[in-house]
This record gives C-alpha cells, sequence and structure tokens, in this order.
C-alpha cells in the first residue's frame, strides 16, 4: 500500500479510475469487509450470517495528500450494494475530531449522507454530481440505496482526525432501511447482544 506523501507535498494532478475508483497516483487503500463491522447493523444475527462469505463492503483510495493540519487530503469512497437485514450497506460513520468540515461529490450510483449533532437526524440524499456539506461538529455515515456500487469523492482538513467513539455512544439518530417506496429511514437502535 503505497503511502500518504511526505511534505512538502508538490501541487498534483490527481487522476482516478471510474470503474475502480482508484486515485492515481494512490496514497493508502481501506478495505472494510463485513467482518470489520461488528456492532454496526441493527440485526446482529443477519450480520452473523453475512460473516460467512465476509464480502468487501466498502472501500476507500486515497490520493498522497497527507492527514496534516493545512492540507486538503482527498479519497474516494465506493460502497457495494447489499443489505444485512434489510438495513442497507454503509460506512462506519465518524465525528470528526476537531471542528472541521467536509465536502463530499457524488460520482456514481445512488447513495446518501446522513449527518447526526447528537439531537438533529439529517439525511441528504445523493446522485453523480451532488455535492454533500458536513458542517464541523455533524457526525458522518455514508449508505448506498441503490443497486449499484455507490462512488463518492470526499475533501476534508487534513487535520480533522477520525473519532468513531461518539458514533458508538450517541449512535447516528436514523437507520437506513430497504422500503417498498424506496429508502426508509428509521429511528437509531443500538444492536442488541
Ligand atoms: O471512516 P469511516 O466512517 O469508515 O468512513 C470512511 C469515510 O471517511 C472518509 O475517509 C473521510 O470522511 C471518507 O472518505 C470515507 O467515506
Amino acid at each position: 500500500m503505497p503511502p500518504f506523501a511526505t511534505p512538502p507535498v508538490p501541487p498534483m494532478h490527481v487522476g482516478f479510475d471510474d470503474r475502480s475508483g482508484g486515485m492515481s497516483p494512490s496514497g493508502p487503500v481501506l478495505v472494510r469487509r463485513m467482518s470489520d463491522l461488528r456492532g454496526l447493523y441493527a440485526d446482529q444475527a443477519a450480520w452473523t450470517a453475512a460473516l460467512e462469505s465476509d464480502d468487501v463492503v466498502y472501500e476507500v483510495a486515497s490520493s498522497p495528500v497527507p492527514e496534516l493540519e493545512g492540507e486538503l487530503p482527498q479519497s474516494i469512497t465506493t460502497i457495494l450494494p447489499g443489505r444485512v437485514g434489510g438495513e442497507f450497506h454503509m460506512t462506519k460513520g465518524h465525528m470528526h475530531t476537531r471542528p472541521r468540515g467536509e465536502i463530499y461529490l457524488g460520482l456514481s450510483g445512488l447513495g446518501g449522507l446522513l449527518l447526526f449533532d447528537g439531537e438533529r437526524p439529517q439525511w441528504i440524499e445523493m446522485r453523480p454530481g451532488s455535492i454533500g456539506y458536513i458542517p464541523p461538529h455533524w457526525a458522518h455515515r455514508s449508505v448506498n440505496v441503490g443497486d449499484e456500487p455507490y462512488r463518492f469523492l470526499a475533501v476534508y482538513p487534513g487535520d480533522s482526525g477520525h473519532d468513531y467513539g461518539w458514533v458508538a455512544e450517541h449512535g447516528m439518530g436514523h437507520r437506513v432501511f430497504h422500503g417498498s417506496g424506496g429508502p426508509e429511514l428509521r429511528p437509531f437502535t443500538f444492536p442488541a447482544g
């Protein structure tokens, strides 16, 4: 896995492959499989059953721009389509460690951006060309609500940080399930057991 670049980072062109979601030049690539997502889905029995194939749920391909103060790292996330107990495939979700915003740009597929500030859940539909803005102090999780891979570009301040503990403690306000008329947002429940 190529690492982030060492500062000072020169001006650079970053290309991406719209079939694989890979970046060129490439930085770190994060792959999260079902087994990496313990405690994420509401239906623990369905999650346990899904461990048998242990499929990749999402990948995050980063450019070489480092996660350091003053830099603006970029990544392309691809969430593969699928559901666990009726709940759509999604990212773990995190709050930034520091009060920093972030911008997403939808590239392909259908998705959504679930946001939660501890009191107010928000849902932003994402399709190719959509820009989703995440203000500071809002936890965020991305969800694939379609039948194809959902892919988006993220750009964020390099010193944002990832606080997963906040989401473990507070939840995300809503969960997103497949419904007969499209994605159905239901009140968040912590997984039992
Ligand atoms: O860290 P998580 O919640 O697994 O999700 C990864 C997401 O975080 C980012 O790295 C930055 O917010 C995104 O590019 C990516 O979608």
